[in-house]
């Protein structure tokens, strides 16, 4: 099951998109350089073709100024007709062969060159060397290099905010779809520039698309056997109904391709799940697939066999879910961060519960090779490959032209969606059902996604990212960190053991409440090399504490150090006579050390926070934490309060809780930056230099030293 799509070219904009949409609500803007690393990073999951197309809309918009030269004619190649419109083909200037495009001569100004190109005629053929195969990454770095001097000026957001609908093929814009002249035009250039959205003609053509959409929907609904139905929604943009698709329910086999129907073989149970052992599944070699609420109960990989036409069983039997069809309402849906159509759920979906199947044309693997290209070229993929049967793969199922909802479910690395392999009534191991069951509990309103690549283990299902998350959590949890303050009062022992439990959880804080720190704001513009020395100010980061009437002046604190002192001298009032000895001392140095520690790790979390972790949760936490240190302080305050006012002196419990709390948020900040290195690692992927960087810069925070 590793290869299921032929030619994928789909990698998961997704973390990149929320990234940097995280960053905008918070506030925070990526240095030039991390701006840069994305943009890459973008193109290259874009591919050359989307990402010539996003750039040439943003030159059309005027948002991007490319230096003079930069779309130049260099050479006229070729010519064609297609549907009475005229093509040249182009080499532009500064630009590799690679980048070669057909352009409709309306978008020509070159007129010398285009007579020259008829007065030539085809005797003297442009040449150009094609015996080295451009890759698409070489491709990408070139489009890149050319951005380059715009440092920072272009974002993946933006690029992905002009990504347009892409009607049954893709519209011809300027310097585009870079074939390197290899294929001829099949489509016609679309039809002007894109609309203004308040304009009237937008506004009009928004009701019109509406309208269109309904009927679509009406019609979807009509053609659906399934029993939940299908909502369609654009709120988007001014994209159609799809050219070129056509709803259907089950597979369609290409011509010379018979899909038996007839099973030989059925069960005789009376409750097919009482007599496992015996059903049709069990003589078929595997497991019985669901529990008795039809959810699934076998592991990611295992086959699965539904009851068939030819067992006694009815329809309410446990094994019998796939052929029941769909129960989930579901609704296609405009993404609006350039994914064209997504699919979401309009109701809770409960794990293991069958969602859709996956139906298109069935198509020999000749055919797949011819139109895994074609997918390839325009930079989309429906192909699925039905190689469930070790390695043998005979037939794929296109759901490029025919398919049913599925069709427009989109893919992601951290899919809710698992794909099975089903067999019901046709028994032929080469022809299995594709059906995909929720891998988790969904909630309303999601979008639905797959693995395309199908790359994760296929015995057991990964551990989410969630799950990954909480097993970091519980991993530290797990660990005792102990604190030895040697200067303790007897008898409450010598070493204060600090053990977070698992149910210690920072207090709750509402995401508003994160803009308090201001910190994030203060280094908005900076960059990793100019992250200033840290120094702890306590007013930096701290509340300025109350001003106490009965206060020496001297005792007032100025940082946390400070505080420490007072708590110290405090005690020392508490016994008078008793000097510092030693242990105090030494207790004392390793007070102030866990305190400049713990304050470097939140400026440097801050930092971090304003630099790359854009998670509004990490903000949160950070607060918290920040939070946890200031309660810590203020207790510490009432305390020495109450000694100065010559009450029981509670300085001892205060710095019990103080350091409890320096601990917890020691952890916490341990814990988050170990979990940044790997959230980073995780999109790392193979970017460049500055990956280095910022690991570097992890490896350091997440290093814990105390
Ligand atoms: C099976 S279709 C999914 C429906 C598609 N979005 C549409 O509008 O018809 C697959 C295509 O959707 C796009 N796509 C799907 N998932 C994506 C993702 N995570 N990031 C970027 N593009 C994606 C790619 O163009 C891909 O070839």
């Amino acid at each position: 099951m590793e290869d299921e799509i032929k030619d994928a070219q789909v990698s998961c904009l997704s973390g990149i998109i929320d990234l940097q949409r995280a960053c905008q609500k918070q506030n925070l803007k990526l240095s030039a350089e991390t701006n840069q690393y994305l943009v890459y990073l973008t193109l290259k999951k874009l591919g050359p073709f989307v990402a010539q197309k996003l750039i040439s809309k943003l030159v059309e918009k005027g948002e991007i100024n490319w230096e003079d030269g930069h779309w130049e004619v260099e050479q006229i190649i070729d010519h064609c007709e297609d549907e009475g419109e005229e093509y040249y083909l182009i080499k532009w200037k500064d630009w590799s062969n690679a980048h070669n495009s057909w352009e409709p001569k309306a978008n020509l100004e070159c007129t010398d060159l285009l007579e020259e190109f008829h007065v030539r005629g085809t005797k003297r053929k442009f040449e150009y060397d094609d015996s080295v195969p451009i890759s698409k990454r070489s491709r990408v770095d070139e489009i890149f290099q050319k951005l380059k001097p715009m440092k920072g000026k272009i974002s993946p957001l933006q690029l992905l905010s002009v990504s347009s609908p892409v009607k049954g093929g893709k519209p011809i814009f300027k310097g585009l779809i870079a074939t390197g002249g290899k294929y001829k035009p099949k489509y016609k250039p679309s039809a002007g520039k894109p609309l203004n959205p308040r304009s009237k003609a937008y506004k009009q053509k928004k009701v019109e698309i509406i309208k269109a959409l309904k009927e679509w929907q009406v019609h979807l609904n009509a053609i659906s056997t399934d029993p939940a139905g299908i909502v369609v929604e654009n709120n988007i943009d001014l994209e159609g109904p799809p050219e070129n698709f056509v709803y259907i329910n089950d597979y369609k086999p290409m011509e010379g391709i018979i899909i038996p129907n007839d099973p030989l073989v059925g069960c005789e149970c009376d409750s097919c799940l009482d007599n496992k052992k015996k059903c049709c599944v069990t003589q078929c070699g595997s497991e019985f697939a669901y529990y008795k609420n039809k959810r699934l109960r076998v592991l990611k990989g295992t086959p699965i066999y539904e009851c068939n036409k030819r067992c006694k069983c009815g329809p309410e039997c446990p094994n019998r879910v796939v052929q029941l069809g769909r129960k989930c309402k579901l609704s296609i849906f405009r993404t609006i961060n350039g994914r064209g159509w997504g699919v979401k759920t309009l109701q809770k979906i409960k794990k293991g519960s069958f969602v859709v199947e996956y139906v298109g044309e069935v198509i020999t693997d000749v055919e797949a090779e011819k139109r895994g290209k074609y997918y390839d070229a325009v930079g989309r993929t429906y192909l699925f490959d039905l190689d469930y049967n070790d390695g043998d793969c005979p037939y794929t199922v296109d759901a490029g032209y025919y398919g049913n909802v599925s069709h427009f479910i989109n893919h992601s690395c951290d899919p809710n969606l698992e794909v099975f392999g089903v067999w019901i009534n046709t028994l032929d191991p080469t022809l299995p059902r594709i059906a995909l069951f929720s891998r988790r509990d969904i909630e309303k309103g999601e979008e639905l996604t797959f693995d395309y690549m199908m790359t994760g283990d296929t015995t057991n299902q990964p551990p989410t990212l969630d799950q990954v998350e909480k097993d970091l959590a519980a991993e530290f949890l797990k660990t005792p960190v102990l604190q030895t303050y040697p200067d303790m009062p007897e008898g409450e022992g010598d070493s204060l053991e600090v053990t977070l439990e698992e149910n210690d959880t920072l207090p709750e804080l509402k995401p508003d409440e994160v803009k308090e720190t201001g910190d994030a704001a203060d280094s908005n513009d900076s960059n990793d090399s100019n992250i200033p020395e840290l120094s702890i100010e306590s007013d930096e980061v701290f509340d300025e504490p109350p001003k106490l009437e009965t206060q020496k002046s001297e005792l007032i604190p100025k940082s946390l150090t400070d505080q420490y002192r007072i708590v110290c001298q405090c005690e020392r009032e508490k016994k008078p006579g008793i000097e510092e000895n030693q242990n105090q001392i030494k207790g004392k140095a390793i007070w102030n050390e866990q305190i400049d520690k713990a304050s470097t790790q939140i400026k440097y979390g801050t930092q971090l926070g304003a630099h790359q972790e854009t998670s509004n949760e990490l903000k949160i936490k950070m607060t918290a934490a920040k939070r946890i240190l200031r309660k810590s302080q203020r207790q510490a305050y009432a305390s020495q309060r109450e000694s100065t006012a010559g009450k029981n002196c509670e300085s001892f419990k205060c710095r019990q809780n103080f350091l409890k709390s320096l601990s917890k948020c020691n952890e916490k900040h341990h814990f988050y930056n170990t979990k940044l290195l790997k959230l980073m690692e995780k999109t790392a992927e193979d970017g460049p230099s500055i990956m280095n960087i910022w690991q570097e810069h992890f490896q350091q925070l997440a290093t814990p030293t105390y």
